[in-house]
């Protein structure tokens, strides 16, 4: 863990290393993936297979790799009610969440008489990613597959890993809720590679959505542009800005809640009140004695983690913008003051009442966010990333008449003929016909 002081004078040298750090760690990841990638593509469902033997200690063929609907079935019926209506809490406010961010076309007729629009078009079919090497993750099925199916994509193929065998039964019962039947027992940069090119068994999706670790974040990256992706949302990182007026402990729960994810997960601590910084460090080596995944946490925590002391709120915010987080939590009185100043972060949670935890299983908005600074240009999952738009012009000879000349006059300008003359025939026509009227 770093302890930087914003009035030390080799501050900017170390913060600087700090926001370099990660994406060199997801470095370390290109070439293994690129080798995982090309197995799939070249020899399918063979090198999935070895693969998915390899990396989750699994023995499968092509005829094993999907979930039949009885064993979907059995998982079901071995969760309880109470999670199975934790579950339903979770999908009803996600999904109405997603509603309200479906988007409308657009169409209007133009001072020159052309129609002009824009439609929104569902995917055929996206592939969704679900974590599954170090924990579970029945929320991110629901976050992968709800806005999918608000959007109104037709065919979802799922892909979970299942190490060793083991699944979590409630991972089965959440893509039951909803609604997904395609589900194959394969993970990491294979299963990727898998959606992105096809295999025997596994179709070929249009866009490969979802989170996962530094090999499934290179893997989307790497078959973009084959297919589409949602964002790099990789290893989870949090900021906490925190005055003393929240319990140490509880930021401390927070910083270790995304560090339990992965020894690469980041967590961050900006506070302006260095003891205050200094019992939350405490709080947390306290805590890392008693969690039951000290050991992935206390390993981010060491490696990622970084408490970073501010001369005030607004310097904190600035950070927190270069820092570009995932997750930003503003654990003060005010924090829809500090939020008008926050430029980059993938979700925002405003108020000592509304931890980051919340919003991972039951706020509503997706959990599937970019990490890694990339919330500098890239969002969280929306309905958004299960469409995509085809813009329309329609037209007749009037408006023809009033824009045509220009078009050709610049498609001359570029000295592409055929364009010129695809129009100015058309403009001939009209006007010899008028001649002839
Ligand atoms: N950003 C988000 O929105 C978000 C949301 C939820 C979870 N997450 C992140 O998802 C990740 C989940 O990670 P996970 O590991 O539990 O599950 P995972 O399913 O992402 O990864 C497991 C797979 O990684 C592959 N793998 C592991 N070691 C490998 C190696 N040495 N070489 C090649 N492949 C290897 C294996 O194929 C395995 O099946 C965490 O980093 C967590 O922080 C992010
Ligand atoms: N914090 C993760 C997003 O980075 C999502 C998650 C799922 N379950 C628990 N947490
Ligand atoms: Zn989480």
């Amino acid at each position: 863990m770093k302890r930087l002081d914003t009035r030390d004078a080799d501050f900017e040298t170390a913060f600087t290393a700090l926001l370099d750090s990660r994406e060199e760690q997801g470095q370390e990841v290109n070439k293994p993936v690129a080798d995982i990638l090309s197995a799939v593509r070249r020899e399918g469902d063979a090198a999935l297979c070895a693969l998915t033997e390899r990396f989750d200690n699994l023995a499968v063929t092509p005829q094993t790799l999907a979930f039949t609907p009885d064993e979907v079935a059995q998982a079901r019926a071995q969760v309880s009610q109470d999670l199975l209506d934790a579950l339903d809490v979770a999908a009803r406010r996600i999904e109405d969440f997603h509603r309200k961010q479906l988007p409308a076309d657009i169409r209007y007729t133009d001072d020159v008489g052309m129609t002009l629009g824009m439609r929104w078009i569902p995917l055929d079919a996206a592939g969704l990613y679900v974590p599954g090497g170090k924990a579970a993750y029945p929320s991110s099925v629901l976050m992968n597959a709800i806005p999918a199916k608000v959007a109104g994509v037709q065919r979802l193929a799922m892909c979970v890993p299942t190490p060793s065998g083991v699944i979590n039964p409630l991972v089965l019962a959440a893509a039951d809720r909803a609604g997904i039947t395609e589900i194959y027992r394969v993970g990491g940069a294979q299963a990727v590679g898998a959606m992105a090119y096809g295999t025997q068994t596994i179709r070929p999706v249009d866009r490969i959505v979802g989170p996962g670790n530094a090999y499934v974040a290179e893997a989307k990256r790497q078959v973009f542009g084959h297919v589409g992706i949602d964002s790099i949302a990789g290893p989870s990182d949090v900021v906490v800005i925190a005055d003393s007026g929240s319990d140490p402990r509880v930021i401390a729960l927070d910083l270790l809640a995304q560090a339990e994810h992965d020894e690469l997960a980041q967590s961050t601590l900006i506070t302006p009140d260095a003891a205050f910084a200094d019992t939350v460090i405490e709080a947390v080596e306290k805590e890392l004695g008693v969690l039951s995944r000290a050991a992935i946490a206390g390993a981010s925590w060491a490696r990622n983690g970084a408490v970073l002391i501010t001369r005030d709120m607004r310097e904190a915010v600035e950070l927190a913008n270069r820092l570009a987080p995932e997750h930003l939590e503003l654990m003060v009185d005010d924090p829809e003051a500090l939020f008008a100043h926050v430029r980059h972060a993938g979700a925002a949670f405003l108020g000592r009442f509304c931890p980051e935890a919340v919003g991972d299983y039951v706020g509503g908005p997706n959990h599937v966010l970019p990490t890694s600074r990339t919330a500098r240009f890239a969002s969280g999952l929306s309905v958004h990333d299960f469409m995509k738009r085809t813009t329309f012009l329609s037209g007749g000879p009037d408006a023809l008449r009033r824009i045509g000349p220009s078009a050709v006059a610049l498609a001359h300008a570029e000295g592409l003929e055929a364009h010129a003359l695809s129009v100015s025939a058309r403009l001939d026509a009209l006007a010899a016909k008028t001649a002839n009227a």
